[in-house]
C-alpha cells in the first residue's frame, strides 16, 4: 500500500489534540460519549449481558474450514488458536507496544503522522467523523518505521531508553535497544503475511474458491505481494469507562485484520439482531476481522465486521492490529465463480487506495458507494 495519503486524507486532517491522559481524574466532556444520566443510547449498551459468544477455532482442526466458512457468514470475526505464531513473537509484539506508548507525550508527539504521511504516532484517523474524542492513541507503521524511531529515540537511544525506564515502567517490561524494535516488528510483520495468507485460503476455500480463481495471489498462491499496515493501540485506564470510547464503531477496509490483543478485554463486534458482543482475549489466541474489500470479493457473502473498542477503569489496553490488503495495483472485485445469470455482481472494481480514499471521505458510507445494485 503506498506510504503518502490519498489526496482525500489530507483534505480530512485529523488534528492532534493529544492528551496526558494519566492528568485526567474525572473525564472530561470532550471525551464523554454519553451523558451521566442516559444509560442506555446507542453509544453505550456494552454486550455484557449477551450469551452468544465469538466462534473459537483450533486451526489444527480438520475440520477448520467448514467452521471459519460459518463464522464467516454469520459474525464477520472469529478468533484462532493453534496458527503457528510463537508466543514468544507475540509476547516481544506487546513488549515493543508498551514501550513506545509509554514514551512521555511531547516525545511521541515528535513522531506524529504528518498530512504527507500514513504512518506515525495520532489519533484514529476516523476521529474527524464523530463529534467526540476517543480514548486512545495509535501509531501507523506503512514500510519501515526507521525515521519515526530517530525522531522517538534521537541520537544514544540506548542511554535514553535506560534514564526513561528508570522513572516511568520497569525495565523488565521494556527493550533493550532500537535494533531489537526493529527487528521484531519485521519479525512480526512477516509473521502476519505468511499467516494471512493462509487464512486467506482457508476463507476463500470455504466458499469454493481455488487458486486458480485469485491470479493475483501469486504463482505460489501465498498473496506474497499483498499489502499491510500494522497499527499500534493503546487505550489507557479511564477514570470513567462506561461513558468513553476507546475506538469508535468502524469496519476496517481491508481484506482482513488480524488482531493480537493483550489480556484486558474491551473489542466488542456487532452482531445483526443481537447487538454488541465482547470479543474476549483467548490466552496465545488471535481474532481474526473480515474487512470491506473481503465483503466486495466474496459479492457480500462475507460481511465485513462492525466493531469497536471499549476501554477499562484500572487497566490499560494494548492491540495490535495486522491490516491485509491486496496488492496495490489489483482491482478487487466479485470473484468469477460467486456470480451468474442468478447472482448479479454487487459491487464495482476498486483498488485498495481508491478504497481508502472514499473511506477518508465518506467512512461508514464508503462500501454502499461502490454498490452497482440495492439488494431486494
Ligand atoms: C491501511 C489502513 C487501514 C486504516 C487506514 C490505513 O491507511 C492505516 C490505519 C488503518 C486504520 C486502523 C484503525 C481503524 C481504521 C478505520 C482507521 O482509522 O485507521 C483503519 C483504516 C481502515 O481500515 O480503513
Ligand atoms: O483495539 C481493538 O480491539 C480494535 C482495534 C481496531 O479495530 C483497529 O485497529 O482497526
Ligand atoms: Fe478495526
Amino acid at each position: 500500500m503506498p506510504s503518502k495519503p490519498s489526496e482525500d486524507y489530507q483534505a480530512h486532517p485529523v488534528h492532534l489534540k493529544h492528551q496526558d491522559f494519566t492528568s485526567f481524574q474525572e473525564l472530561p466532556d470532550s471525551f464523554a460519549w454519553t451523558q451521566r444520566s442516559d444509560d442506555d443510547s446507542h453509544y453505550l449498551s456494552t454486550g455484557d449481558s449477551i450469551s452468544e459468544s465469538v466462534p473459537v477455532i483450533d486451526l489444527s482442526d480438520p475440520n477448520a474450514l467448514p467452521l471459519i466458512g460459518h463464522a464467516c457468514k454469520t459474525w464477520g470475526v472469529f478468533q484462532v488458536t493453534n496458527h503457528g505464531v510463537p508466543s514468544t513473537l507475540l509476547d516481544n509484539m506487546e513488549r515493543i507496544t508498551k514501550t513506545l506508548f509509554s514514551l512521555p507525550v511531547q516525545q511521541k508527539l515528535k513522531a506524529s503522522r504528518s498530512l504527507e504521511s500514513v504512518s506515525g504516532y495520532g489519533v484514529a484517523r476516523i476521529s474527524s467523523f464523530f463529534p467526540k474524542q476517543m480514548w486512545s492513541e495509535g501509531f501507523t507503521i506503512v514500510g519501515s518505521p526507521v525515521e519515526h524511531f530517530r525522531k522517538l529515540w534521537p541520537e544514544d537511544y540506548s542511554r535514553y531508553c535506560i534514564v526513561f525506564t528508570v522513572y516511568y515502567v520497569p525495565y523488565s517490561s521494556l527493550m533493550a535497544g532500537w535494533e531489537e524494535i526493529l527487528d521484531g516488528i519485521k519479525e512480526y510483520e512477516e509473521e502476519m503475511k505468511r499467516l494471512a495468507g493462509r487464512l486467506m485460503w482457508l476463507t476463500l476455500g470455504s466458499l469454493g474458491i481455488t487458486k486458480e480463481d485469485v491470479k493475483w495471489a501469486g504463482l505460489k498462491g501465498d498473496f506474497k505481494e499483498g499489502s499491510a499496515a500494522v497499527q499500534l493501540n493503546h487505550y489507557p485506564a479511564c477514570p470513567d469507562p462506561d461513558r468513553a470510547m476507546g475506538l469508535a464503531p468502524h469496519t476496517d477496509s481491508t481484506l482482513l485484520t488480524i488482531l493480537y490483543q493483550n489480556n484486558t478485554s474491551g473489542l466488542q463486534v456487532h452482531k445483526e439482531g443481537t447487538g454488541w458482543v465482547t470479543v474476549p482475549p483467548v490466552p496465545g489466541g488471535l481474532v481474526v476481522n473480515l474487512g470491506d474489500l473481503l465483503h466486495i470479493l466474496s459479492n457480500g457473502l462475507y460481511p465485513s465486521v462492525l466493531h469497536r473498542a471499549k476501554v477499562n477503569r484500572s487497566r490499560q489496553r494494548l492491540s495490535v492490529a495486522y491490516l491485509f490488503g491486496p496488492p496495490s495495483s489489483v482491482k478487487i472485485s466479485p470473484l468469477s465463480k460467486l456470480v451468474g445469470p442468478s447472482q448479479l455482481p454487487l459491487y464495482r472494481p476498486v483498488t485498495w487506495n481508491e478504497y481508502l480514499g472514499t473511506k477518508a471521505k465518506h467512512f461508514n458510507k464508503a462500501l454502499s458507494s461502490f454498490r452497482l445494485c440495492t439488494p431486494l
